[in-house]
């Protein structure tokens, strides 16, 4: 039994909603909530900025390039919200580098880009073998490769964002705790959170955990199938600095089906290090999000020095620096956007699969709306937990 005191002691607060995690999409939402004229406490159990989850580092991809229409169709309006977040912080976030997108003309995953940047209309440019040597003289084109460019992608300034959206989010009267873990969660028509610090209280909780989603979620009696895994962050020396720099107009790529690599190799113009071009493979090794430096595989590594030296023979084959991210993967890598199945006032936004950033915006109104019980703005079908029914765990 709790004193009167300890009791008000314990309660820090009454919120319209609270959102666990300050990574990218939570974040957002944060920000989205308090646009709305939501009382919002945001929750993040590191000091901030941090680089144990998923957000960290100053780069990502922005691109239309997709294999699926819903996709293709969220960026036009994730494109105005990153360019409104600019005006609002007066901070530089995007810039235009198009993304090209190379693989075997007749890859079934290439076609899927190709055929949904043509049905969606996306400005593109399509390079033949002489074009692409003139166009990009330092990269390979094999033999039977498709070469096309998305010219509305580029580069987001990752870690400057998310303290754009965070800083707006304050600006507008939101409240950021760091430092601050939750430890329960108690559903009800009132969700509580019990952290160290005391308990919450809210009408609704929005859950955009990251890696720690599992975790969080098994408090509420639901269990997804997410996979947490570590992916190596390698950054590969140009031989001649400025080769594949954003200043001489080399784009962002991505690799489809290159021999030798299940899954897709992506790589940024040399930019936040000089001299260094980003080059990571979209797949790592199983990890927990507490224990990630205990795990070493350095599969992918090998996959990605067998692909510099094939295709980008101006650059040292052995990664120059390795940092660490995680994604936290879904079976079909389609997010989850969507109500808890037994609890209505809990929101969750979880499972990016590695390409979450550049849908920050989109992701952080829906859950927004979600929790408004509004309409969502987008048919939110291919993100449902009910996919998922035959490969749940729950308790519900
Ligand atoms: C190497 C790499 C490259 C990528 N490249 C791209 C790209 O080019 N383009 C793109 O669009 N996407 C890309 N992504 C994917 C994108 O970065 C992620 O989808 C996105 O960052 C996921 O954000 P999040 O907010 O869900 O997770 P996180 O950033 O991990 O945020 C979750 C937060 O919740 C906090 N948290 C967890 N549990 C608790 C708790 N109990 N109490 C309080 N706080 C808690 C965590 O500490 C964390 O801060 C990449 C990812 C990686 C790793
Ligand atoms: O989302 C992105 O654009 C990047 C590149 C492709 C694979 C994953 N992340």
């Amino acid at each position: 039994m709790h004193s009167p005191e300890q009791e008000t002691m314990a309660l820090q607060g009454d919120y319209d909603c609270i959102v666990v995690g300050a990574g990218v999409q939570g974040s957002f939402t944060a920000y989205q909530l308090a646009k709305n004229n939501q009382k919002t406490l945001l929750l993040e159990q590191f000091l901030l900025p941090h680089s144990r989850g998923s957000s960290h580092g100053q780069t990502r991809i922005i691109r239309k390039a997709y294999e699926q229409d819903f996709y293709t169709v969220m960026m036009e309006e994730c494109y105005q919200l990153w360019a409104q977040l600019e005006m609002e912080t007066n901070t530089t976030l995007f810039r235009r580098t198009g993304i090209l997108v190379k693989g075997p003309e007749d890859d079934k995953d290439f076609q899927l880009f190709t055929d949904t940047l043509r049905r969606n209309r996306v400005p593109t440019e399509t390079l033949t073998h002489d074009e692409f040597s003139r166009r990009l003289p330092h990269m390979v084109m094999m033999r039977g490769e498709g070469a096309r460019i998305d010219t509305t992608a580029g580069v987001l300034y990752a870690d400057r964002a998310l303290r754009a959206a965070q800083g707006y989010f304050q600006s507008l009267g939101g409240v950021i705790k760091d430092g601050v873990k939750v430890l329960n969660i108690q559903p009800g028509s009132t969700v509580t959170v019990t952290t160290a610090a005391g308990e919450y209280r809210a009408k609704s909780l929005i859950i955009t955990a990251g890696p720690w989603a599992s975790t969080l979620l098994s408090h509420t009696g639901l269990q997804l199938p997410l996979t947490v895994v570590k992916i190596n962050v390698c950054y590969w020396r140009e031989k001649v600095p400025g080769t594949y720099g954003v200043d001489t107009g080399f784009p962002c790529f991505l690799q489809i089906a290159s021999e030798g690599a299940e899954y897709h190799i992506y790589g940024l113009p040399s930019n936040e290090y000089p001299g260094l071009v980003k080059i990571c493979y979209h797949m790592g090794s199983d990890t927990e999000p507490d224990r990630r430096d205990r795990q070493k595989d350095q599969t992918d590594i090998r996959i990605l020095s067998r692909f510099v030296s094939l295709y980008l023979p101006g650059l040292e084959p052995e990664p120059a620096l390795v940092e660490s991210c995680m994604y936290t993967v879904t079976p079909d890598h389609h997010f989850v956007l969507d109500q808890h199945p037994s609890h209505r006032n809990i929101i969750i936004g979880v499972g990016f699969s590695g390409h979450g950033f550049k849908f920050a915006p989109v992701v952080g109104k829906l859950l927004c709306e979600l929790s408004l019980g509004k309409v969502p703005s987008y048919d939110l079908s291919p993100f449902r937990i009910q996919r998922f029914l035959s490969q749940m765990k729950s308790s519900l």
